[in-house]
């Protein structure tokens, strides 16, 4: 990646998630799948280690809340919060060949997300915001370089919605059943790796329920809204972050012309079967 303006927030989200990617990619020939749980740990750590040393040498006036570290509530008062998630799909990363794993380091600022990136060292590619006159746009780049990024319109008639492989939300199997189209459910791990299936036209939605922390969704959430797509809460709201609680426990991302009916078919399900 070239080198970056020092003001450059996107790109600088981009290059840490990318690099950090590359550490985890290291770690993961080094160590070897035999024993997952000494993969899995060696991961969070070493990524998380990167990422800390790096924002600390780049923006040491900014805040960090990271899913490896201890939750410092001087965030709580800072305008400028980097929400990272060193190594989201961990379990997936400890299993050999699955490419469903990611590094995400999100932007918030004075309220809102204001620069994302996904990286997905083993798909090769990074998912990003990208600063543009009219605000963010979306990027996605690989070894060939960049190309823009727009969440596409699913097929009329279907809806493939990813879902978590071992926590899905407990309502969307009666989800699937109720929507007039024809649903298939992709059981898919990382949220990171879910939210960048439906912006690259894999799956045309994803949701969930349940439990997740902010870390989980906020680099994916920030790329997936500069890329045009619907983020929110599974009742419509808009996500909030930086919050006291990291606690962000559901989350519905797809191309806006599927939202009046996802949101509309999980309300109806919920009020039969909460979770
Ligand atoms: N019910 C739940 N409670 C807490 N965290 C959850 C959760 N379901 C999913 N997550 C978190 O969301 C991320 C994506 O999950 P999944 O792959 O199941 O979709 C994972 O992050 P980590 O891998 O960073 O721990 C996972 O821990
Ligand atoms: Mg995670």
């Amino acid at each position: 990646m070239a080198p970056i303006s020092e003001s450059d927030d996107h790109a600088l989200a981009a290059e840490l998630a990318t690099a950090a990617g590359e550490v985890l990619l290291g770690i993961r020939a080094r160590v070897g799948h035999a024993d997952g749980k000494a993969l899995k740990d060696a991961g969070d750590q070493g990524s998380h280690e990167f990422l800390m040393a790096e924002l600390a040498a780049r923006r040491p006036g900014d805040a960090v809340l990271s899913e490896e570290g201890k939750d410092d509530p001087v965030r709580l008062g800072s305008d400028r919060v980097w929400i990272v998630d060193p190594l989201d799909g961990t379990r997936e990363f400890s299993e050999e060949g699955r490419s469903d794993w990611a590094v995400h380091v999100a932007l918030w600022e004075r309220g809102r997300l204001a620069a994302g990136a996904v990286a997905l060292p083993a798909q090769g590619r990074t998912l990003h915001t990208a600063a543009d006159p009219a605000g963010a746009r979306a990027v996605v780049t690989t070894g060939d370089g960049d190309s823009p990024l727009r969440a596409p319109a699913p097929e009329p008639g279907r809806l493939r919605i990813a879902v978590s492989r071992t926590r899905p939300p407990q309502f969307v199997q009666r989800l699937a059943e109720l929507l007039e189209v024809k649903v298939e459910l992709v059981p898919i791990g990382s949220a990171g790796a879910k939210i960048s299936a439906v912006l690259l036209g894999d799956v045309d939605a994803y949701v969930h329920a349940g439990g997740q922390y902010e870390w989980d969704n906020a680099a994916p959430v920030a790329v997936a809204v500069a890329a045009g797509a619907h983020a929110s809460r599974i009742d419509g709201a808009e996500p909030t972050y930086n919050q006291t609680d990291p606690l962000l426990p559901d989350i519905l991302v797809c191309h806006p012309g599927s939202a009046p009916m996802l949101l509309a078919g999980i309300r109806d399900v919920k009020q039969d079967l909460p979770g």
